[in-house]
């Protein structure tokens, strides 16, 4: 298992020119007016500065996140052939199992095989895509033929509605921040056009990152949509590019929730509102073995609905002269982005 982690930063990170502040969400939910009005702006201001931070009493409890990471470790457990049967296929659907083989990386023998994988430098993950239901003619791919399928099934719908309920909490507290009423977003947010993760990256041997500098187990990137709700394991691995361009760790922090910025909402935010190239790496810690441990993830990718105009929200601009960005469909735009992709 994985080797104990560093001390948890109960104040977040702040390196490099990068603060990605722990932010007490209760505050915003349950406090008076003052306390409301304050979290509300640390929020923002940190999506501004960083485009990161760290929600704690998200309202989420942590039994709830521990039975969603027990029930992922189960889904990917299962034999690969299972897995593929549920296959992603399309970007308009965006649902279903994307393998990059694990057995070909953690387990690939012959040299020009290894070599290949390393000078792509490959994510080491696999993953299952989750959205939303209802959806016609887009169903999620669920394992529920089987009794822990089913069981799976209906513990990943729960979560789903539970990240959809907290997204569109998330957005009001950046509505309040931004002097807009606090309803604001509600009518982009409720119907919940968003996308549940499963992430899981194999042990890998350790030599894959010392003969290879470039290794990774996810490539950098920013995140495509709104707003990203990630959950981590005590693991570790996630960076985050910082104002001086060096990676700098988002250690795990038990029971928060690392929230990050999107494309589409820095679009939206006419570029105030900053979404942050991150990417996750081995762990910190060497462990004793020449494996690195598995680390599991959750990432919830929340999504303006589908069916709305995106363009510079009130406030982000004073002329239409310096709005960046023609509008846009929030469906298209997410559709795009995700065909170049895959
Ligand atoms: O696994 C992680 O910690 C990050 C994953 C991520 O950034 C993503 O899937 O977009
Ligand atoms: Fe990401």
């Amino acid at each position: 298992m994985a080797s104990t982690p560093p001390p948890a930063p109960a104040t977040g990170v702040e390196e490099d020119g990068l603060s990605i502040p722990v932010i007490d969400f209760s505050l915003f939910l349950h406090g008076d007016e003052s306390s409301k009005q304050s979290t509300a702006k640390a929020m923002l201001n940190a999506f501004q500065k960083s485009g990161f931070l760290y929600l704690s009493n998200s309202g989420i409890s942590p039994e709830t996140v521990k039975t969603v990471f027990i029930q992922s470790a189960k889904f990917f457990d299962r034999p690969e052939e299972e897995k593929d049967a549920l296959a992603w296929d399309r970007p308009e659907s965006n649902r279903g199992y994307v393998a990059f083989g694990r057995e070909k990386v953690t387990q690939a023998t012959d040299p020009e095989e290894i070599k290949r994988l390393r000078a792509s430098n490959p994510d080491y993950k696999e993953t299952l895509e989750i959205g939303r239901e209802g959806v016609e003619g887009s169903p999620n791919h669920w394992p529920d033929y089987d009794e822990p399928g089913k069981e799976f099934t209906k513990v990943m719908k729960a979560f789903h509605l539970t990240c959809k309920n907290l997204h569109i909490q998330f957005m009001r507290a950046i509505a309040v921040g931004m002097g807009f009423p606090e309803t604001f977003f509600d009518e982009y947010t409720k119907g919940g056009d968003n996308n549940l993760r499963l992430l899981h990256y194999p042990q890998l041997l350790k030599s894959v990152f010392k003969d290879n500098t470039e290794a990774v187990r996810a490539g950098h990137h920013s995140d495509y949509g709104s707003v990203t709700l990630l959950f981590q394991d005590a693991v570790g691995g996630l960076e985050v590019k910082s104002p001086q361009n060096t990676w700098v760790r988002a250690t795990p922090v038990p029971d928060t929730i690392v929230i990050n910025a999107g494309d589409l909402l820095a679009r939206w935010s006419n570029d105030t509102i900053k979404s942050t190239n991150h990417r996750v790496v081995q762990p910190p810690c060497e462990p004793e073995s020449d494996m690195y441990p598995e680390r599991y993830s959750v990432a919830y990718f929340c999504n303006p609905d589908f069916d709305k105009l995106i363009e510079a929200l009130p406030g982000t601009y004073a002329t239409d002269a310096d709005k960046k960005y023609p509008a846009i469909n929030s469906g298209n735009y997410l559709t795009q982005r995700l065909a170049a992709t895959y």
